[in-house]
């Protein structure tokens, strides 16, 4: 009983310490935040695991200013001078709770890896997502169109959830683009098991937020559920047969695809510079989650924009409809100069930007200076599109659907937008591989829909605001009713 006295008056005396020190004498402690968080980590890890993270964190910015403390080591900034001292220094790196591998998997991938092994993925990887290489896929991608386009005109008019029509389809192109074969979700009209584990952002969220506290994390091996790390080396298999298929196929291929450019740099570079079959298995997983979840986010939040603002709607189909008068015309390259598609989509990733939640770096050794304040290395600064996008110290009315305000030189002070603010691939060593790509396919995809279609929203809206919709780490998307009707 006494020990016991004893061990709990050493924690409390522990705790008042380190409260009174991250709240008075921290290197952070200059800076504005709520008093609790500060103070303790757990706040933030309790919005985190609410799915709330990225509205508080706005919220916070629009109490205390540019940069907020949100947690005792832990700075958010929506000053736009962070996106460059920040991403374009490859010495900043992810703090180790986020990108850490899965039990079990020894290879990195280009979130997991140092400095140097980030690089070598890098060299590899450039080839695939090069943007005349990219312009090469088109064939493939458009063929997962096509079958789109003609399973919603099969059963128009018609509703159809599209969050599933579009996760369908982007998860079927980058299986064929990254790993040799589709999943076939469109052809069945359903989604792949595998997908559904591959993309349980909560669960990665919850093996975050464990990081925090070592002693526990210690204990996950023994406290995470049999099930769960049963499916997990299920994903892994599957990647790792797959792959190994997609390899031996790869001297009878006469299609150049992702994995195509990567083994041919394994075959040109020296033996120190190839990526280890683990290497390519693992990054082969993370690039079909980072290429379809990232695209259906983008492609829900037009459609749910565009229904709702029927004026863009008008504007964007005439657009489209003027421009082509068969289907054939539509291709990546005739569908880049549309002006007004290409605001639509700048619009659409400001408000809804396929990674929301703070992007975490860690100050390298030495320290370094971010928005003007120098700070000590290990703080851990963020960026967060949700918060620097939303901001009305970046953009004039910040919650409102306004493709207009990326005209080029438009005088309106209504349309204000400030350009340096906005980064929604990032930019720097670690900013979007599969940018090109990834514009390519929401171009022609908008393009090819509203050619071919209407669309109208449930009668009197939609049930749910897009900025209702829990976030971990990306949007947990509701389901998105939309009625589609062939065109005359
Ligand atoms: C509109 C769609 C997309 C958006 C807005 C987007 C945005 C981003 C952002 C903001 C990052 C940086 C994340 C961070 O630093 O934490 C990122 C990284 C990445 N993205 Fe995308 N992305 C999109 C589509 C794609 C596609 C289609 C692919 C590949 C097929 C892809 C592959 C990657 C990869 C591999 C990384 C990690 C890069 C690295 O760390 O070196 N993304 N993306």
């Amino acid at each position: 009983m006494e020990l016991i006295s004893i061990l709990a008056g050493c924690f409390g005396l522990y705790l008042v310490t380190k409260v009174l020190y991250n709240l008075h004498f921290h290197p952070l402690a200059r800076f504005r935040g709520p008093l609790l968080w500060r103070a303790f980590q757990f706040p933030s890890l309790a919005a985190m695991l609410g799915g709330k993270m990225p509205y508080k964190v706005k919220m916070l910015h629009d109490q205390y200013g540019s940069i907020v403390r949100i947690a005792p080591n832990e700075l958010s900034i929506i000053d736009d001078r962070a996106w460059k001292d920040i991403f374009q220094n490859r010495d900043f790196l992810r703090p180790p709770q986020y990108g850490a591998r899965p039990p079990g998997v020894h290879a990195h991938n280009l979130i997991s890896a140092p400095a140097d092994v980030h690089a070598r993925f890098r060299k590899a990887f450039a080839p695939a997502f090069a943007e005349q290489n990219v312009a090469s896929y088109e064939p493939l991608i458009r063929g997962y169109f096509n079958i789109l386009v003609s399973k919603l005109a099969q059963k128009a008019p018609s509703t159809f959830d599209m969050v599933a029509w579009f996760n369908y389809t982007t998860f079927d192109i980058i299986g064929d683009l990254c790993w040799g074969e589709s999943f076939n979700c469109l052809e069945s009209g359903k989604g792949h098991a595998f997908i559904s584990v591959l993309l349980h952002f909560k669960a990665a969220s919850i093996a975050t937020a464990i990081k925090y506290y070592p002693a526990l994390d210690a204990l996950m091996p023994y406290i995470t559920p049999k099930s769960a790390l049963t499916m997990l080396q299920n994903v892994f298999e599957t990647g790792h047969q797959q792959i190994q298929r997609r390899v031996q196929e790869q001297a009878n291929r006469n299609k150049v695809d992702i994995l195509g450019h990567v083994l041919h740099y394994n075959k040109v570079t020296p033996p120190s510079m190839n990526l280890t079959q683990g290497e390519i298995e693992f990054n082969g997983l993370t690039m079909i989650i980072a290429g379809s979840e990232t695209l259906t986010t983008v492609l829900c939040g037009a459609l749910y924009h565009i229904v709702s603002n029927p004026s863009s709607y008008q504007t964007l189909a005439t657009e489209i409809r003027s421009a082509f008068q068969t289907e054939d015309q539509i291709t990546a390259a005739s569908v880049k100069p549309l002006p007004y598609l290409d605001v639509v989509i700048n619009e659409v990733l400001r408000l809804c930007p396929p990674i929301p939640d703070n992007m975490r770096r860690a100050v390298p050794k030495g320290g370094a200076t971010v928005a003007g304040h120098h700070f000590p290395e290990g703080t851990v600064v963020g960026v967060s599109c949700w918060s620097m996008f939303q901001s009305s110290s970046h953009f004039s009315n910040p919650e409102k659907f306004s493709p207009e305000r990326w005209i080029p030189n438009i005088k309106d002070q209504e349309q204000r937008h400030n350009i340096q603010s906005f980064f929604p691939f990032s930019l720097g060593p670690h900013g979007c591989i599969g940018k090109s790509l990834a514009l390519l396919e929401v171009r022609l995809l908008l393009a090819l829909l509203f050619f071919h279609f209407d669309f109208e929203s449930p009668p009197g809206g939609f049930a749910w605001k897009w900025n209702e919709q829990n976030i971990y780490w990306t949007w947990e998307k509701r389901p998105l009713p939309i009625t589609i009707k062939k065109r005359g």
